[in-house]
């Protein structure tokens, strides 16, 4: 069973169009990030997904139930951190999560939460003199109670600082192992490299990839840059490789011992075997992926733009 369904689901606001024929799946255990330019549709993916907000059109189901006619029944599965999401100011984070804890009839331990998301120490302060990455992180500790089959996250990076961080991409890790679904959106980048099963990527209210951060490589024409060392190149050898079909750059340096190739991640090993087949003596090669922001760009710019 898949943990979300989304199925030819379009959101209009008047005459705008915030979500258009969205279609995709989240597979149970997986950590799928939700990608997307600003204005791209994903809060309202999100707040349609926990019914916040209803489709214009289309179904979604959550753990194999309609969101809306069974909203109750699949809440209790669910742990949200929602956008603009607030906090009692007079309650204390522990009083905050033990609310949590009575309302999902759940028996987590208070100081083990607040200890997994930061807030060891400051559990009996109230809320309203937190930070901003204080809230975040109890509002984080009140969607992880009670075990929740799907964590539903949007943008849980925003306000964290490098620690904090860090413990949310753990803490995302844990839950997955053990066997929950993760679905947030982000436009940390590498947040999302590093904890990611599969990305979805968003522009304009559509789907525009879906796949991993490996297979949107191999799909993109964002660049890999391959450094060779070689004994020496001769002139054919270099035009040998610039012909071939999905590389856009070669340049050798003075020496002649050093070559920069830019290709696509896919004809890497085509880019060596044909050095070696014109007699090159490659002697290393190093790899530079392009990096998951310039992925991001190439598909959410058009390249016009990016030439402009
Ligand atoms: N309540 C609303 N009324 C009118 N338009 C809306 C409403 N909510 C969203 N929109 C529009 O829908 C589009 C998508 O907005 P949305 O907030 O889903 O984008 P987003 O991808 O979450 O952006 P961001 O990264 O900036 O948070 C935008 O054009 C936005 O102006």
């Amino acid at each position: 069973m898949a943990a979300i369904e989304i199925d030819g689901v379009t959101k209009r606001y008047g005459d705008v169009v915030a979500v258009r024929d969205l279609s995709f799946e989240v597979e149970e255990g997986e950590v799928f990030g939700f990608l997307g330019p600003n204005g791209a549709g994903k809060s309202t993916t999100i707040n349609m997904l926990l019914d916040f907000v209803r489709p214009t059109d289309g179904e979604i189901t959550v753990l194999g139930r309609d969101v809306h006619d069974e909203s109750v029944a699949v809440r209790e599965h669910l742990g949200v951190l929602p956008e603009g999401f607030s906090v009692y100011d007079r309650l204390t984070g522990r009083q905050h999560l033990e609310f949590a804890i009575e309302s999902k009839d759940a028996d987590d331990n208070v100081d083990a939460i607040l200890e997994r998301v930061g807030l060891d120490g400051d559990g009996d302060r109230k809320a309203g003199g937190y930070s901003k990455g204080m809230a975040q992180r109890l509002v984080l500790g009140m969607a992880l109670v009670g075990d929740p089959d799907l964590l539903v996250l949007d943008e849980p990076s925003t306000g964290l600082d490098p620690q904090g961080a860090r413990q949310m991409r753990d803490i995302v890790r844990e839950e997955a192992d053990r066997g929950a679904t993760v679905f947030f959106s982000s436009h940390i980048l590498g947040q999302v490299e590093a904890v990611c099963d599969r990305v979805g990527i968003l522009r304009d209210g559509q789907l525009v990839a879906e796949d991993s951060i490996e297979g949107l490589r191999e799909a993109t024409s964002a660049d890999t840059v391959l450094r060779i060392t070689v004994g020496d190149v001769p002139e054919d050898a270099l035009a040998d490789v610039r012909d071939l079909d999905g590389v856009s750059e070669v340049e050798a340096n003075e020496g002649g011992d050093r070559l920069t190739v830019s290709c696509q991640s896919d004809v890497k090993t085509t880019v060596l075997s044909t050095l070696e087949e014109a007699g090159v003596d490659v002697r290393d090669f190093e790899t530079e992926e392009a990096s998951l922001e310039e992925l991001f760009m190439d598909y959410t710019t058009d390249k016009q733009e990016v030439e402009a």
